[in-house]
């Protein structure tokens, strides 16, 4: 993986490409030019210091900042090719496609079962049977289904912080999503549940492209497969895990790995 410079050539393992992006929040520059590949089927770990632009890049991706007034974005985004920011792209369609789990679980006030089958719903599916299958599959995908198959018509807001966050990955999973987004997913929750979720984000990474922020090195030198190190807005350096956590190209990203700052 490199940090993508200048107009080379897209190769088609690339699902997520970045050009040149810059995030303006009123007169605050967030982000600064960044350039990154987001390779299919793998892991990216987003980490630096906070403040550093890493929720705001993550969320650049499915276009999370259209709700919010006086933000500014320059540059491209590509997923599969396909320029997101484009006027016709589909934001609904896109964030189908490209789902986010958030630092604190947010489960709706709703059944199990209808916290999954919610997605599915709105985007058309009526069929009693189809629910039923989508949700166990789901669940199962999130590693949740043996816990909550006794108790799939009980409130989601009874289950434990790391099974709530379990639903959350499975509410994403049941509307077939391509890329799974995760913004410190594990910074609320306990050294168990932790552990639950870095082993699924690791199974789940056979079927989806990730791209997971963290404040954690440790949880990004065990589970990701790229690393990128931000610092003020710029993306310092991406590279493979190993390689970025080992040798480091750029000094100001030793630093922040060994925790002379930050
Ligand atoms: N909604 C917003 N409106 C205005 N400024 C914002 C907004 N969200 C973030 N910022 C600013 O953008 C910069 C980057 O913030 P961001 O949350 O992306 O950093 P981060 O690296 O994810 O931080 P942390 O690790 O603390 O979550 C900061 O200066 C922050 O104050």
């Amino acid at each position: 993986m490199s940090a993508y410079k200048g107009d080379g050539v897209i190769l088609m393992e690339d699902k997520i490409v970045v050009k040149n992006l810059d995030l303006y929040y009123g007169d605050n520059q967030a982000l600064k030019d960044v350039s990154i590949v987001m390779p299919e089927k793998s892991i990216t770990a987003f980490i630096g210091p906070s403040g550093c632009g890493k929720s705001t890049f993550l969320r650049t991706l499915n276009r999370m900042h259209d709700l919010l007034p006086n933000v500014k974005i320059l540059g491209r985004v590509l997923i599969d090719g396909q320029e997101i920011y484009s006027p016709d792209m589909d934001v609904v369609q896109l964030r189908k496609r490209v789902g986010m789990v958030f630092q604190r679980p947010n489960p709706f006030p709703k059944s199990v079962f209808e916290n999954v089958a919610y997605g599915p719903r709105i985007h058309g599916e009526v069929r009693k049977h189809r629910l039923n299958e989508t949700v166990e599959q789901s669940l199962r995908g999130a590693a949740l289904w043996d816990e909550v198959k006794d108790r799939l018509h009980k409130s989601a807001l009874g289950l434990s912080g790391g099974q709530q966050q379990r639903l959350c990955i499975a509410r994403l999973l049941a509307v077939e999503p391509e890329v799974l987004l995760m913004d410190e997913p594990t910074s609320a929750l306990d050294p168990i549940s932790t552990m639950k979720i870095e082993e699924l984000v690791t199974v789940l990474k056979q079927k989806y492209t990730i791209g997971i922020v963290t404040h954690n090195m440790h949880q990004a030198s065990r589970i990701s497969d790229h690393t990128a190190f931000f610092l003020n807005g710029e993306l310092i350096e991406a590279d493979d895990t190993g390689v970025l956590f080992t040798r480091p190209a750029d000094k100001r990203t030793e630093d922040y790995i060994s925790g002379r700052f930050g």
